[in-house]
């Protein structure tokens, strides 16, 4: 068992296939922790509290926000969404690598405290395709649409300051992808310092 995890931040647009991805992994690989978020968006038909989200009023989530309680958060469209603080800190310090999945202001705030995180982008492999995700989804309005596809540029724009791009265009190649990522990360030299000096013997590297 590690001593601490990796916290990895997986971001995208809208519709490009992070909850689908991150499924995957969290079924595939041992000792990730997908964080659940708070949020104030109403739930969609067959979203669970406590399990798509922790679904809260906005007053709830402002008095949360004044209290510290979230390691980040953002307006994103037109509702709040951050993450429960104590529950990432709890699940790192048991070993297991924890995944946000976050939007890109979130993301920018988590590289600012937490430099050491891992920031993996998820790109659709044209905004065509990721418009009929969407649809396909069946859980927006026109306007919700087009609202997503518009941001969709711009948070394009930022995969530029992140680790690694996914192109989710084949779902089971963008799966591997993403366990490949997180167990390369595990790794790292630097990760295994404490272990290859336990199987060397000695104190000195
Ligand atoms: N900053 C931040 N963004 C979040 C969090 N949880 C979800 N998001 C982002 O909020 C956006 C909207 O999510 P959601 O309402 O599930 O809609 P969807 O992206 O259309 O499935 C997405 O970009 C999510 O990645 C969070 O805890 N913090
Ligand atoms: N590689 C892919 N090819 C085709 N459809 C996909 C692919 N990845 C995800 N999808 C589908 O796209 C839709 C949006 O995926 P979802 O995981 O909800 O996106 P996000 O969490 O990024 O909003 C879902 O219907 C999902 O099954």
């Amino acid at each position: 068992m590690r001593e601490q995890g990796m916290l990895i931040v997986v971001s995208g647009p809208s519709g490009v296939g992070k909850g689908t991805l991150c499924n995957i992994l969290v079924s595939k690989v041992e000792d990730v922790f997908l964080s659940t978020s708070a949020t104030t968006r109403l739930p969609r038909p067959g979203e669970l509290d406590g399990v798509n989200y922790i679904f809260m009023s906005h007053e709830n989530f402002e008095d949360k926000i004044k209290k510290g309680q979230f390691l980040e958060w953002a307006k994103v469209y037109t509702n709040y969404y951050g993450t429960p603080k104590d529950v990432v800190i709890k699940k790192l310090s048991e070993g297991k690598d924890v995944i946000l999945e976050i939007d890109i202001q979130g993301a920018a705030q988590v590289k600012k405290n937490y430099p050491e995180g891992i920031f993996i982008f998820i790109a659709p492999p044209s905004i065509e395709e990721l418009e009929k995700r969407i649809i396909k989804r069946g859980s927006d309005t026109k306007d919700s649409v087009d609202l997503r596809l518009k941001c969709a540029k711009e948070e394009i724009q930022a995969a530029f300051d992140y680790d690694y791009v996914i192109i989710n265009e084949d779902l089971d190649t963008a799966a591997l992808m993403l366990q490949s990522i997180v167990l390369a990360e595990r790794c790292r030299v630097s990760r295994n310092k404490k272990k290859l000096l336990e199987i060397k013997g000695g104190s000195q590297l």
